[in-house]
């Protein structure tokens, strides 16, 4: 089934309210699931990913994860018997996350997913926790499927997170339940997705936990009870991203509401970055606004930082008026699909010039045309799909159902926001 992405025929004047932060939630879940008490997660984003993430820890023995319309309410997990499953789908977070809460649990706890999760790497996080003293069945595979048992003790460990950062946040979620705590150290070259890292950190902060990132690539954190919260998630930002994208492509404003003032979520870079493509980006009220004029420019960016935003960049790159480079993203071909080979591949099928360099892309920008845009259970190859097709008539969006990973909603509210009958 293909969805017949929009055209926008006219300037945008829309306002889009963006559900919660699936990095927050996830983290909120794991930390919910840790504490002494409850947890009342408000704004908590309800998709495919956080539904895993709750399914996941109440197979773990949590007490409560029950959706309200406040939010979601989840309590810590209780002593369980015999063996548990965990789904990870194709969440990054629920398989990097979830081992180290599995071993910490005692039991034996087998873990499957999506076939595409099956490639996912998972080696680094695997011997870590067979270091912290785990048994681990991976098939020596080190992915997915594998079976993790306890106990976990604390520490020391070193880890290479040069293919995801989830693999140091995942430790360091479940550390301060560790009687030792736990030092972990990243021992890879390069290091992506560091404001992810500094998420981890800081809902652990906000816990009650302390944590020691005063070193480079060296996080200590120190055993503790962990606090049972009753928080707000913010908006998901990556989300936002095609939404503000939109204005540059076809002009106008869009409004995300909510815009956090302050945030380690790497949405934070997309004003400077929307500013720099061509837009103009401002705080009005409680919202981001950034308003376009149909004419896109070219940038040259490293998106370590900001991996997720890559294919939204891409996207926007192909419809620019000058090449675009991305670099600093290489461990993304390890995402929901190879990004770089996905991007390229359906740049390419509707016209547009593209190179896969070690680290990147170099989009140079043709005449587009319409075409069948697959995307390989990738919701954010979705959703750079249907920016091109705002410009480009006739992009044919394969499965854009892959959304619900992070954004249920998402055909609604693009449609919305150009002004369409949903
Ligand atoms: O910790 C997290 O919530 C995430 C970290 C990043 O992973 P990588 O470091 O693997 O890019 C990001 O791309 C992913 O979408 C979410
Ligand atoms: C890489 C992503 O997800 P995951 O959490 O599955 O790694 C993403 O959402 O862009």
């Amino acid at each position: 089934m293909t969805w017949h992405a929009p055209t926008a025929d006219a300037p945008l004047d829309a306002v889009v309210v963006v559900p919660g932060s699936k990095s927050l939630t996830n983290r909120y879940l794991v930390l919910a699931a840790l504490a002494a008490g409850p947890s009342m997660l408000r704004g908590a984003l309800a998709s495919r990913d956080t539904e895993l993430m709750a399914a996941g820890l109440t197979a773990l023995g949590a007490q409560e994860m029950t959706w309200t319309p406040q939010g979601l309410r989840a309590g810590p997990l209780l002593a369980a018997d015999g063996e548990a499953r965990v789904d990870c789908g194709l969440a990054g977070t629920v398989m990097r996350f979830l081992p180290p809460v599995a071993a910490l649990t005692g039991r034996t706890t087998h873990f499957d997913g999506d076939p595409e999760a099956r490639v996912r790497p998972m080696g680094p996080v695997l011997a870590a926790l067979r270091t912290l003293g785990a048994r681990v069945d991976d098939g020596g595979r080190a992915a997915l499927p594998f079976t993790v048992r306890g106990p976990l003790h604390g520490g020391a460990v070193d880890v290479d997170a040069s293919t995801s950062s989830q693999f140091v946040s995942g430790l360091l979620l479940s550390a301060a339940a560790l009687p030792d705590g736990l030092t972990v150290r990243h021992t890879g070259t390069t290091l992506p997705s560091l404001p992810h890292i500094a998420m981890t950190v800081e809902v652990l902060h906000e816990a009650g936990v302390r944590v020691d990132d005063s070193r480079p690539d060296i996080w200590q954190v120190h055993p503790g009870p962990v606090a049972g919260r009753d928080l707000r998630v913010e908006p998901d930002l990556s989300n936002a991203a095609p939404f503000l994208a939109a204005a540059l492509v076809a002009g106008g404003t869009v409004r995300v509401s909510g815009w956090p003032g302050r945030t380690t979520q790497p949405g934070a870079m997309l004003p400077e970055l929307l500013e720099a493509m061509g837009g103009r980006a401002e705080r009005v009220g409680d919202a981001l606004a950034v308003t376009g004029t149909g004419q896109v420019h070219g940038v040259d960016v490293d998106l370590r930082t900001a991996s997720e935003l890559a294919p939204t960049v891409a996207a926007l790159a192909a419809l620019a008026d000058s090449p675009t480079r991305l670099r600093g993203i290489g461990h993304i071909r390890g995402h929901e699909t190879d990004r770089l080979t996905a991007l390229a591949t359906e740049l390419t099928r509707v016209g547009a010039q593209v190179e896969q360099t070690s680290d990147g892309l170099v989009v140079t920008p043709r005449t587009l045309h319409g075409a069948v845009w697959e995307t390989y259970r990738d919701h954010r190859m979705a959703t750079a799909g249907a920016l091109v097709g705002l410009r480009v008539p006739g992009v044919e969006v394969v499965d854009v159902t892959t959304t619900r990973k992070t954004l249920p909603g998402f055909v609604d509210l693009w449609t919305r926001m150009l002004g369409l009958e949903a």
